[in-house]
């Protein structure tokens, strides 16, 4: 079954409690950062640290990601040696722009999991889409690599390069957003949205989600374990949903018994999209355990 990546939460790789407790809160993913929540100092002792979490704890609850450094700086290509060794399956790359960036860590991966023994793109790459420059790119970037499972998107570097001020209410980021939902719908792979830096204002954090959500991206990028409820919410069907869902899905198998494509329920057209979107609801929340 498709992995749900509601929460895609950032951990930084020098602080080994949080490193140790991230998986207790559920998140469904989490995201040790080796990049800019780490200082040049600690790179490589954060690096250790990452190596070491990974063989010793056991994360198999959680889809564990390493945000590595990118590889044109002096850290990104030691990061991925080092971590696929120590067993990391999933490399979040930063500040990616081109299909290039993906295509060099696509043959860097290649070349390690020669070296290692392990099987072709066992290795997979989620795109960090944070620059004007990754945004007019976004279509070539989810499509440079089979070993593409998302793209992302980073706000906070996004609006220093377009030169805007973040707003709560975002209108800076919509067209960013939409660009990087279409490129990730068309190459089939997830897109997860960006982190929202006030921890505090839970109104303004669901609100954002929610949009999220309407847009289309697959899940949140995220800075602290209280926000997780909130997008977990937000991103499972309610029960009403699921109820729905499944009363469509009967209603078109008992119409295509008797020869009929598109039915009327309650009023409202069921057709083949109307029975896609139910199937993806109940598809949801089978992840989700709640059918
Ligand atoms: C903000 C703060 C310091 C607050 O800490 P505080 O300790 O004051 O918080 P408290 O409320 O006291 O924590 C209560 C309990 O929860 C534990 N706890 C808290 N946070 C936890 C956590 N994340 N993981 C596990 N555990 C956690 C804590 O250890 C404590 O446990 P305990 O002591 O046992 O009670 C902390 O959250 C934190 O560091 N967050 C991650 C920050 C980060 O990584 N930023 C970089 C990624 S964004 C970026 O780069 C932008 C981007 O690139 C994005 C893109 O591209 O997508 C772009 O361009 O947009
Ligand atoms: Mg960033």
């Amino acid at each position: 079954m498709k992995r749900l990546r509601r929460t895609m939460m950032f951990v930084p790789a020098s602080n080994p409690n949080m490193m140790v407790n991230a998986p207790v809160f559920k998140p469904d993913c989490i995201i040790f950062d080796l990049e800019d929540a780490i200082s040049l100092r600690e790179k490589d002792s954060a690096r250790d640290l990452v190596a070491e979490a990974l063989k010793s704890i056991d994360y198999s609850d959680c889809e564990v990601f390493v945000r590595t450094n990118p590889l044109y700086t002096p850290f990104g290509e030691e990061d991925v040696r080092v971590l696929v060794a120590a067993g990391l399956r999933n490399v979040r790359l930063p500040m990616t722009e081109t299909a290039e960036d993906i295509i060099n860590l696509d043959e860097l991966l290649t070349e390690i999991e020669k070296e290692l023994g392990l099987e072709n793109g066992i290795v997979k790459i989620l795109g960090a889409i944070e620059t004007a420059k990754g945004v007019i790119n976004a279509e070539k970037i989810a499509t440079a690599s089979t070993r593409m499972l998302g793209i992302s998107f980073g706000a906070e570097d996004f609006t220093r390069t377009i030169g805007a001020e973040r707003s709560k209410s975002g209108e800076e980021l919509f067209v960013a957003r939409s660009k990087i939902v279409l490129a990730a719908a068309a190459a089939g792979i997830d897109a997860i949205d960006t982190v929202f830096s006030d921890i505090n204002d839970d109104e303004g954090f669901r609100k954002e989600t929610e949009m999220a959500k309407k847009l289309g991206f697959a899940g949140k990028s995220i800075i602290h374990p209280r926000q997780i409820k909130i997008v977990h919410q937000v991103f499972t069907p309610s029960k009403i949903d699921v109820d729905n869902a499944l009363r469509v899905i009967q209603a078109i198998e008992e119409a295509e018994q008797k020869g009929l494509g598109v039915i009327s329920l309650d009023g409202k057209m069921v057709d083949a999209p109307v029975v896609a979107r139910a199937e993806r609801i109940v598809r949801l929340a089978k992840g989700a355990g709640i059918i």
